[in-house]
């Protein structure tokens, strides 16, 4: 590590509507998957750090829950406050546009929040990849005039081109403040071990349910231990994690037809808990039903 006085620091947070594309440029600019990705809202729960030092630079992204806007039980309304105290613990924040919802509600709530705060906030237009006629982002950009003397600029990006992000990265690395390192420098997210393989779990749980169902559950890590194989001599994770869903109905269809579908999100979790770790894997899903999980969590 870099002499502590020559260091500078940031704690940027991510915020947006959901589904907006937070986590995705999170990984993006952490070049590390620390947070799970899919195409349902609500993914994301807690705040997840992205940690990332670059010489005499450490830079901290908090990912968020995307903002909701009207929230409907316990889980929704933690995830609100999640998404506001990280706004308010960082110093630095980038509200992340996606360019096919540019009028989202929770856009011009977000960036006044950030504004209000009085720290330097960044748009980020996300998804360009998507819009082929480029010239349509003037008119989007001219749509936010009236935030244009209260922040840092428009980044127009792409999380899965990479287009804008080196432009994004060098922005937010002149923001960042003298001050010592906050993590030590090997130091990737604050998740704990067992809540990242728990998350990987429910992630490919998302990828592989509708809409309603992924958000109604949830996925622990109960026990896990390594082991050195005896016939190998490799070592091996062992992992029983616990999937908890509200009713019977959706236990059926987080089984799937004779367990078909949870022996596939077992087999894509285990692939990458493998590919992660670099080791063999041994991953027991189980189900149970707790109508009251919600409110127990976060009541
Ligand atoms: N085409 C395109 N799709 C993207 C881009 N970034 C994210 N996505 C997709 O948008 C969807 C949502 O991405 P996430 O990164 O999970 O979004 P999020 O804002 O973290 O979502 P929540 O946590 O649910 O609020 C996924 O299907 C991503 O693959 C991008 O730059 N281009």
């Amino acid at each position: 590590m870099n002499h502590p006085s020559s260091q500078r620091c940031g704690l940027i947070a991510i915020v947006g509507a959901p589904n907006s594309g937070k986590s995705s440029l999170i990984n993006v600019l952490v070049k590390n998957k620390v947070a799970i990705v899919s195409d349902k809202p609500h993914t994301t729960r807690q705040a997840v750090y992205g940690i990332v030092c670059h010489e005499d630079l450490q830079s901290i992204f908090i990912d968020t829950p995307g903002m909701v806007l009207s929230p409907q039980d316990p889980l929704q309304n933690y995830m609100r406050k999640t998404a506001r105290q990280s706004l308010k613990e960082a110093n630095i924040s980038v509200v992340v546009i996606d360019v096919d919802r540019a009028h989202h509600k929770a856009n011009r709530l977000l960036l006044n929040a950030s504004i209000q705060r009085e720290i330097p906030t960044l748009v980020v237009l996300t998804k360009i990849d998507n819009w082929k006629d480029k010239s349509r982002l003037l008119p989007l950009i001219e749509s936010y005039r009236d935030f244009e003397s209260n922040v840092v600029g428009f980044f127009p990006v792409s999380s899965h081109t990479l287009q804008g992000i080196e432009e994004l990265e060098l922005a937010l690395q002149n923001l960042l403040t003298p001050g010592a390192w906050m993590f030590p420098a090997d130091m990737k997210t604050q998740l704990s071990f067992e809540v990242g393989l728990s998350e990987i779990t429910r992630e490919k749980l998302f990828w592989s349910l509708h809409q309603e169902i992924p958000y109604r559950l949830n996925v622990l890590t109960e026990k896990w231990y390594w082991r050195k194989n005896k016939r190998t001599k490799q070592k091996e994770l062992w992992i029983w994690q616990n999937i908890t869903v509200e009713k019977e109905g959706q236990k059926k269809l987080v089984l799937g037809q004779e367990g078909r579908r949870i022996r596939h999100v077992g087999l894509l979790a285990r692939q990458e808990i493998q590919s992660q770790h670099r080791c063999d894997v041994h991953l027991f899903l189980h189900v149970t039903i707790n109508p009251t999980w919600i409110e127990r969590h976060y009541g």
